[in-house]
């Protein structure tokens, strides 16, 4: 598992590095990550870093400070490096010095021969002819959007992009991107990922990113988010052992869809069937589709006469009057751990006093998009991390936000995020997939915060092999829920074999 530091909590641990450290050196140590890097990135895209042209972007702060010493460094490399500042009067001194010092050239973002859109000619002519860029113009300090010169600059770069600690233009605790930004390739960052490596736009702009140590060690504290690695979903996926039985590996119980909607339960109890070699029950109106679709389902026709569960994966399609509320009811007042969905997540909006049904022990998933927590809690709004930490802790949930990064909030206050590069499982009938895993991977025992992360990795990983059915990124097809949940077998085993 990675952990994710917020801007605040990666400075408190800088302030305690520079006790021990030099600041200057902290800086050195991050610039050379950031030229090892680009010189690596420069060898795979050219072939050498000797001869090969580094430009630069410069804006007023340390994320400047440290492209200018990268750069110093890339020109004893033998690069060709020239440095555009952005806010000449404000452009780091030493590291200015130490990129002149190393033979760099340092030309204004404004200076002589400005065309029409504020750019001096030296700049454009240095952006156009880079074979890098390292992008220094804002870091953890970044307001807002890139400012309309940066904007321009970037616009005309054509050729791979470094970002320093982040990419530009991104806003560092919540990811979201108002206006242009930076789309990099590579993001050197330092001492840890922050949110916006992981959530929204800056998942996505941030290109790979790489960590590189300055130290700051012991003195981080715990992340404020967590995410799970491939290798972690995998190695801890249940699978049968020698000495389990049908029931030792969980029984689920879903309650999901109607007699004319029986498509929720379908695919709900169909993801349940393939998350885990345990039982599925299946308890409503659809019992007869069920059990021609998934004949291991034991499907009964009411929640009342469903046997014996470890846990319920329920609401999909169960409506929102008063039989869809007696079937959340029922399943609340067994006193198993619940993953609530849809329907379910309306009729508690509709009737609070559903919450009373619950046995103060027994965990509750609720895993709503936008819309759905909107009538729980008011609108998400760009913070969603901290709309999905508050709910859980008031509701005393594990509160699953769906969105293209997945964000995953326990009561006790721990976060992880599944950044999503890819949309694919944007489709209807998608969300009932992700209940009956989440619902099957309850019942094996799984904490309930960690089987929604498992859960969220699976689908994503299932809906991205569907969609590109062997192709290369650039040709996948859409898929429809029903190609999604046939490739849960496949994403499950390609996670257990990383
Ligand atoms: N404290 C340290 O010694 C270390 C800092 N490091 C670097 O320092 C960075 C943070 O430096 P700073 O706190 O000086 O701040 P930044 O370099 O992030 O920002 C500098 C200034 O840019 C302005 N600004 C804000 N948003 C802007 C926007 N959208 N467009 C243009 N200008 C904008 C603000 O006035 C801000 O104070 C980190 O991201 C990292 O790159 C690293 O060198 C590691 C050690
Ligand atoms: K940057």
């Amino acid at each position: 598992m990675q952990g994710v530091w917020t801007p605040d909590q990666i400075r408190a641990a800088e302030r305690s590095v520079f006790a021990r450290t030099p600041e200057p050196l902290v800086m050195r140590r991050a610039a050379f990550a950031v030229a090892a890097h680009s010189a690596r990135l420069l060898a795979e895209t050219t072939g050498a870093t000797a001869g090969r042209h580094v430009t630069l972007l410069v804006g007023a702060g340390n994320n400047g400070g440290d492209a200018l010493w990268a750069g110093a460094e890339l020109r004893r490399r033998g690069a060709g490096v020239t440095a555009v500042l952005l806010a000449p009067d404000k452009a780091h001194p030493a590291g200015l010095a130490a990129l002149r010092r190393a033979g760099g050239r340092v030309v204004e973002a404004s200076g002589p021969g400005a065309d029409t859109a504020g750019i001096g000619a030296a700049a454009t002519d240095a952006v156009q002819r880079a074979d890098l860029v390292i992008d220094g113009i804002v870091g953890l300090s970044a307001r807002g959007s890139l400012r309309p010169v940066a904007a321009e600059l970037v616009a005309r770069v054509e050729a791979p992009i470094v970002a320093v600690d982040l990419p530009s233009g991104v806003d560092p605790i919540t990811g979201a991107v108002d206006g242009p930004a930076v789309d990099a390739d590579l993001t050197v960052t330092f001492g840890g990922r922050k949110p916006c490596h992981v959530l929204g736009a800056g998942a996505v702009l941030s290109g790979s990113v790489v960590v590189a140590d300055i130290g700051l060690g012991d003195d981080l504290p715990e992340p404020d988010l967590h995410v799970l690695e491939p290798s972690d979903v995998g190695a801890g996926w249940p699978v049968p052992g020698a000495s389990d039985d049908k029931y030792s590996q969980g029984v689920v119980g879903v309650a999901a869809g109607s007699a004319t909607y029986p498509g929720a339960a379908v695919l709900a109890a169909g993801s349940a069937v393939q998350a885990t070699s345990g039982m599925v029950r299946y308890a409503g109106p659809a019992a007869d589709v069920v059990r021609s679709r998934w004949p291991e389902v034991v499907a009964t026709g009411s929640v009342a006469d469903a046997g014996r569960v470890q846990s319920w994966a329920v609401g999909p399609g169960i409506g929102t009057g008063a039989s869809g509320r007696e079937v959340l009811r029922h399943v609340l007042e067994s006193g198993r751990p619940v993953c609530a969905d849809a329907d379910s997540i309306t009729l508690f909006a509709q009737d609070p006093t559903l919450w009373d049904a619950r046995e103060p022990d027994a965990a509750v998933v609720l895993t709503p998009h936008a819309g759905e927590f909107e009538r729980l809690a008011g609108e998400v709004g760009p913070d969603r991390v901290a709309a999905a930490r508050e709910v859980a802790r008031r509701d005393d949930v594990v509160l699953l936000l769906k969105g293209n990064t997945t964000v995953i909030a326990a009561p006790d206050g721990r976060v992880l995020v599944n950044p999503s590069t890819h949309a694919w499982p944007a489709t209807a009938g998608s969300g009932d997939v992700l209940t009956g895993l989440i619902g099957a991977l309850l019942a094996t025992g799984m904490d309930p915060w960690l089987a929604c992360g498992f859960a969220a990795h699976a689908h994503a990983l299932a809906a991205e092999l569907a969609a590109l059915g062997g192709a290369g990124e650039e040709a996948g097809a859409p898929i429809g829920a029903s190609a999604l949940l046939a490739a849960l077998p496949a994403a499950i085993r390609t996670l257990r074999s990383t």
